[in-house]
């Protein structure tokens, strides 16, 4: 019986970690559909994820069937092999005492004993299925346990209240660690001054976002240094580093909450003294926000939905800068805020990232050239280097530069949609 059971284990093992991977994919199926909704309805395309998502589950139905054969059988011989047991045992008991080997109340001990020990062994051999899916999962946790992070969260050391806003990169070296083979940065190095702005300019896919997000320690490079205020960034305190780098993004992230809480949101955790209205209303003015929000019916405390749903993109925006702002931060990254906005929210909003990187320390991603022209220092990236950095007239200059050739076909482009 205990043979079935180890048995059963071992087959089961193999067509349930089959089925959870199988199972995973199709809930990320069913996650992507219903996380973009919009998308996939308007395209209609429901029917496509409808059979991608039934698909994932042929492998895990297939499986379940052997898997319900191998228990049912291994079921069958271990509920025979007890029955056969007791019927074994009184047949040579009964032997035993007619030869005089053992009296009966022995020979009922000696068969009680064997039969539930024999009982508890085909139990035991039932749950063999529970088992090896336990085993999956236990499996799948531990190594998630196990799994130590080079960037540390929990380090002590490092505080810092606030930056200058000195920022250099050197030597940039960097894959992402699902595509090892695709070098993303191939040295890339930037330098910015406190308080100026360095815009990052280069085709699709040339590693400008991900510049930022080792700025932000989201990664480490596998070589190279990045420095503020001439310390290396590994040195200082990750939540320090992050509370006091500014980041807005395409897409900005707002949480289902009112608007005052959506700017506030990093202030009222960081020590725990919530941020008084006054602080709140300053960032939303410096974000050129307060008159919409001002506008709403119940102003800071209206709810903006998930991700933000119930605000227009310029608005959704706007609401992130001034959550960037609120911290006061020395150095601001903005990843190509503006891109996703129609022309006149794109105005107001670059308005107020304008206002932002005045006085602030700013590496900024934009495609459009009206954005990037004014910069302190514009660097082309190209192909995760940088092929060139200077001013606008400066670059220009360059014969056949990539920087020219990139600002002419802007020029032709919009000259054809004129
Ligand atoms: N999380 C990730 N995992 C794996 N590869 C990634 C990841 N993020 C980006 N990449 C890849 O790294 C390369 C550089 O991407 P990155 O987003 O830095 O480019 P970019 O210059 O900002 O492009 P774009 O202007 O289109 O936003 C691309 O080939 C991209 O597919």
């Amino acid at each position: 019986m205990a043979i079935c059971g180890a048995l059963q284990m071992k087959l089961m093992t193999g067509f349930d970690a089959d089925s959870e991977k199988m199972y995973a994919e199709a809930g990320t199926i069913a996650s992507e559909a219903v996380n973009n909704f919009d998308t996939v309805t308007s395209v209609g395309v429901q029917d496509v994820f409808m059979r991608k998502y039934n698909a994932g589950f042929e492998i895990p139905i297939r499986n379940g069937r052997k898997s319900a054969m191998v228990a049912g059988i291994m079921f069958g011989i271990s509920e025979f092999l007890s029955q056969a047991l007791w019927a074994v045992s009184f047949w040579i008991g009964s032997i035993f005492v007619r030869d005089g080997f053992c009296d009966f109340p022995e020979l009922m001990t000696a068969i009680t004993g064997l039969l539930f020990a024999g009982m508890m062994l085909g139990n035991a051999s039932g749950q063999a299925s529970d088992v090896s899916k336990a085993k999956i999962a236990a499996t799948k946790i531990f190594r998630l346990l196990d799994r130590e992070s080079g960037i540390d969260p929990s380090k002590k050391t490092g505080e810092v209240s606030s930056f200058s806003g000195h920022l250099a990169a050197e030597g940039l070296r960097f894959e992402y660690p699902s595509r090892p083979d695709v070098h993303v940065l191939r040295g890339a190095s930037i330098e910015v001054s406190q308080g100026q702005t360095l815009a990052l300019v280069g085709a699709s896919e040339c590693g400008k976002s991900t510049t930022i997000a080792l700025l932000e320690r989201f990664y480490d490079p596998r070589e190279g240094t990045i420095r503020i205020d001439d310390t290396e960034i590994r040195e200082y305190n990750l939540n320090h580093l992050r509370f006091n780098l500014g980041l807005v993004s395409q897409e900005p992230d707002l949480f289902n909450r009112s608007i005052r809480d959506n700017i506030a949101y990093r202030l009222d955790h960081s020590d725990g003294t919530p941020v008084t209205d006054d602080t709140i209303i300053a960032a939303a003015k410096a974000a050129n926000a307060h008159s919409f929000i001002s506008e709403l019916e119940d102003g800071y405390d209206t709810v903006v939905g998930a991700r933000g749903e119930r605000l227009s993109g310029g608005q959704r925006q706007r609401v992130a800068i001034a959550r960037a702002l609120v911290r006061e931060p020395r150095i601001l990254l903005l990843d190509e805020a503006t891109s996703a906005l129609d022309a006149v929210s794109e105005r107001v909003v670059q308005d107020a990232l304008d206002k932002a990187a005045a006085e602030r320390t700013t590496v900024a991603i934009a495609h459009r050239l009206s954005t990037v022209k004014n910069a302190d220092v514009i660097a082309m990236v190209s192909k995760g280097r940088i092929v060139e950095s200077g001013k606008h007239e400066q670059l220009l200059r360059i014969p056949n530069g990539e920087y020219a050739n990139l600002v002419k076909n802007q020029l032709n482009e919009a000259t054809d949609e004129e």
